[in-house]
């Protein structure tokens, strides 16, 4: 979800535009203009790093000035889902798969505790939708997923319609380092250009405490890595909207054709673009952080391979075959609806639980904060 203070900048900019005061008896909310919303509280609300639960829930929608004048109207059906028979009646749950991620998201299934003094927070997940662990959780899981991957893995269609989801980046790397190895062909591999912008404070002074080395380290949410390592007929995900009048947004999907030196080639996987062959280049890419009193430019390709991604950029995909691999539980609230309801049977959903020895490997966390809900009321 956007955090509430871009939905309350459109609204004074609207103000602006349409030459009404921002305050005052003649004040209206998006300059009088009707704007209308779309969006589910039951999934991630705004990422605020470093930030708790309160500062979580006190950036969304609901906590705006703005909120008040909202006219809200629910939606009654999952289109998402299709009527196939495990649909119908979840085994071992009494209630259908769709009323089951309902639930799920609503915080209204049964919880459990497993070690004193920690939130009650954990549910138990249909024996049908589990995968065990065996030896090495990672070929599990993508065996399961990525089935008769061997014969299927350069076919769009086969790629475009299934992922594996997990809460953290350092999993995702691991599930698509394990996928890599898989394709045969020559691996290419990408080093990233890293310099400390110039007009920083002291650029001599950071270059001396923060050598070139140091910063190839660095890794980021949404920024690619100093390494990347790619091979032709791997699919890939766009980081950053490089032209989306051409499709070619920040989460598009492409499969790799050609490795060059310095472009890649590739067609777009599903969307209204599909099979569009698209080039890419590197960009530089500005990252500021928190952590560090710089702000790093990396020269990179804008792009991450995606056999894997994390449940957060999952978030406004539809697939076939969803593994939800959880070697710890997830931390945040509406992560476990999100990565439940990428799918549109419940035949194609699976989940990978590792958990320490005291707990069953058939329970996971579902962080849900209920405060989020409160104030949405129907129209
Ligand atoms: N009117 C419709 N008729 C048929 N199918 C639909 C319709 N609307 C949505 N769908 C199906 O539901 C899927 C999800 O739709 P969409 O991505 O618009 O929903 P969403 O609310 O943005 O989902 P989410 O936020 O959970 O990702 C689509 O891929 C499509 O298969």
């Amino acid at each position: 979800m956007t955090h509430r203070n871009a939905f309350e900048a459109i609204s004074r900019t609207f103000c602006d535009l349409m030459d009404i005061p921002l305050s005052g008896p003649k004040h209206k909310l998006f300059g009088g203009k009707t704007v209308i919303f779309g969006g589910d509280f039951r999934q991630t609300l705004p990422v605020i790093s470093d930030s708790g639960r309160k500062q979580t829930v006190d950036g969304s929608i609901t906590r705006s000035s703005l909120w008040p004048f909202f006219q809200v109207l629910k939606l009654s059906r999952n289109m998402r889902l299709n009527d196939s028979q495990d649909n119908r009646n979840l085994v071992g749950c009494g209630m259908n798969f769709g009323e089951w991620i309902l639930a799920l998201g609503d915080g209204r299934l049964p919880t459990k505790s497993f070690m004193p003094n920690t939130p009650s927070d954990w549910i138990e997940i249909p024996q049908i939708l589990l995968i065990y662990a065996g030896k090495n959780p990672i070929e599990s899981i993508t065996n399961d997923i990525y089935d008769a991957f061997e014969e299927q893995h350069m076919s769009t269609d086969y790629l475009s319609g299934r992922a594996i989801v997990t809460p953290t980046n350092a999993v995702v790397t691991e599930v698509n380092d394990f996928m890599l190895q898989k394709i045969p062909g020559h691996c290419r591999c990408y080093y990233s250009s890293d310099s400390i912008q110039l007009d920083t404070e002291a650029p001599q002074l950071f270059a001396e405490t923060y050598p070139t080395e140091f910063l190839n380290s660095l890794q980021f949410n949404g920024v690619p890595d100093h390494e990347i390592r790619l091979k032709v007929h791997t699919p890939i995900m766009l980081l950053r909207n490089l032209s989306p009048p051409n499709g070619l947004c920040n989460g598009t999907r492409i499969l790799i054709t050609k490795l060059g030196e310095n472009i890649i080639v590739g067609n777009i996987m599903g969307g209204s673009f599909d099979t569009k062959e698209v080039v890419i280049p590197r960009i530089v890419l500005n990252v500021e952080d928190k952590r560090w009193p710089f702000i790093l430019k990396r020269r990179q390709f804008p792009v991450r391979l995606c056999y894997g991604m994390t449940i957060n950029k999952s978030q406004g995909q539809t697939l076939d075959k969803v593994g939800v691999y959880l070697p710890k539980p997830v931390f945040s609230h509406g992560q476990l609806y999100v990565a439940a309801s990428r799918v549109r049977s419940a035949g194609g959903l699976r989940f990978l639980i590792e958990n320490e020895e005291d707990i069953p490997a058939n329970y996971t966390r579902n962080i849900v904060y209920s405060e989020a809900f409160t104030d949405i009321a129907p129209a």
